[in-house]
């Protein structure tokens, strides 16, 4: 194999395609399909409430620089919304907004009581030291104080985000509160009323639902060959649990390339080498890189890095038989139509990755209640959630005739459209 040391961080071009346009078009034509008027449509297109701040942050050479952050609220009429912040150079005002979209559908989907939020900072936190990363975290928290809150809009970690992030403003939001608020941001650490599972929870919940896809297309995990692109949060425990259940995990990827090894990679190794932003092949000099390993031979591929990674470029050579979507975004509207025709089972975002959001709820409960679940408590809930879930969209698809992506936005769009009619909104 060849190596490509380096060259593919914050150089993918694909990256910069916009989201939110597509994810309009499929939100239209979900809610044509459930009969909902164009006034619905012109509701749910864009988020309610958009915020833009300014962070100013000294850094550790004395300079003081501003970094540009974003916090999206979709639409909360269900409950209070809901979703992650993301610490990213490519973070866009339309990637935020698709974003926040995006977690109310997932909210809709896995029925829980909130709407869809999202958080981004235009920032690379890889070049950040750790106090810098503290400072901007809190700035931002300050920054954004007046529209989030426990009953209002509660964030959590998504791309180069974490639960150190999660403490840091927790504490800040504390402060400015007045009053101890764990319930303000999930994905915290266990000792701040952290929820035993949810770092894992994301991976977890992919892992049910490829289970039940295999299912469906009588694949065993047995001995399955399984690539993933990403290896943080998401992709790196996902890993770990596809090996666990036999699957044999043939590639890897992070930003800077990829790993191949036909006869299965060292999971527990590569875990064990990673470092706290999901980066593991700058240990290795024999890579390949992202384009090849979303192209390798394997039957179950899961994008789990970032959007706009399968394309109308690439997807006639996918050579998959399921795609699972751990990352939001990961497939574009011509790619989800070409895998379909393909006759390739794709498993939307929305659904695959909803297993994150359903522990944080988890999180805010047990913060709410002041009573902690055990880790099986915990599991047994998301896994019955993820299977009814699998087992909705799945059958509303063959129902309804249409590819998993458009039931999926069909059951995430119903509830917030109908809290939303409820209401008198329109
Ligand atoms: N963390 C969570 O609970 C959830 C995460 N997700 C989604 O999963 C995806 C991954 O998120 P996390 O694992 O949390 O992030 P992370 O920050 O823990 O890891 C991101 C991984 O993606 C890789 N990556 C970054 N840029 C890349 C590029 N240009 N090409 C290839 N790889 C690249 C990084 O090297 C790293 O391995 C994102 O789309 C995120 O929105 C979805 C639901 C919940
Ligand atoms: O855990 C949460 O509240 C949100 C997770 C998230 O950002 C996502 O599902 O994309």
């Amino acid at each position: 194999m060849v190596a490509e040391k380096s060259t593919e961080k914050n150089s993918n071009t694909e990256e910069q395609l916009d989201v939110l346009a597509p994810t309009q078009v499929v939100i239209k034509e979900a809610l044509e399909k459930l009969g909902y008027s164009n006034e619905m449509y012109e509701l749910l297109k864009e988020p309610v409430r958009m915020m833009t701040v300014k962070i100013p942050v000294r850094m550790d050479d004395g300079q003081v620089k501003i970094f540009t952050g974003y916090r999206a609220q979709h639409n909360d009429a269900v409950g209070p919304t809901k979703g992650g912040i993301r610490f990213h150079p490519n973070v866009t005002e339309n990637e935020v907004k698709a974003l926040s979209i995006w977690m109310s559908l997932k909210c809709g989907i896995v029925d829980l009581p909130y709407g869809g939020g999202k958080g981004g900072i235009v920032c690379d936190p890889r070049d950040m030291s750790f106090r810098e990363l503290e400072r901007l975290s809190r700035g931002y928290v300050r920054a954004i104080s007046q529209i989030v809150g426990p009953t209002k809009d509660i964030p959590a970690p998504d791309v180069f985000t974490n639960s150190q992030i999660m403490a840091w403003m927790m504490d800040e939001y504390s402060r400015i509160d007045e009053f101890n608020s764990p319930g303000f941001i999930t994905g915290k650490p266990l000792v701040l009323g952290g929820s035993h599972g949810r770092e894992t929870a994301t991976a977890k919940g992919v892992t049910i639902v490829i289970r039940e896809a295999a299912k469906r297309r009588g694949i065993k995990l047995e001995g399955a060959r399984v690539v993933i692109q990403g290896f943080g949060n998401a992709g790196s425990f996902l890993a770990k649990f596809m090996h666990d259940a036999g699957a044999k995990v043939i590639g890897i990827s992070d930003a800077y390339g990829a790993l191949h090894d036909p006869n299965g990679l060292d999971i527990d190794y590569l875990l064990d080498r990673r470092d706290s932003f999901g980066t593991i092949t700058k240990l290795f000099n024999n890579t390949i890189s992202n384009k090849e390993l979303l192209e390798l031979d394997c039957d179950i591929l899961v994008p789990a890095a970032i959007e706009n990674q399968i394309t109308k470029d690439n997807a006639h050579n996918i050579k998959a038989n399921i795609v699972v979507e751990a990352a939001n975004g990961p497939t574009t509207l011509e790619a989800t139509k070409i895998l379909t025709e393909r006759g390739i089972l794709l498993v939307p975002d929305v659904l695959a990755s909803a297993g994150g959001v359903t522990v944080s709820y988890f999180e805010w409960v047990q913060n709410n209640q002041g009573y902690y679940w055990t880790e099986e408590e915990v599991e047994d809930r998301l896994e019955k959630v993820m299977v009814r879930s699998f087992n909705n969209i799945y059958e509303t698809s063959v129902n309804r005739k249409v590819n998993m992506r458009l039931a999926a936005y069909m059951v995430g769009a119903r509830k917030m459209a109908e809290a939303s009619r409820f209401r008198g909104w329109v």
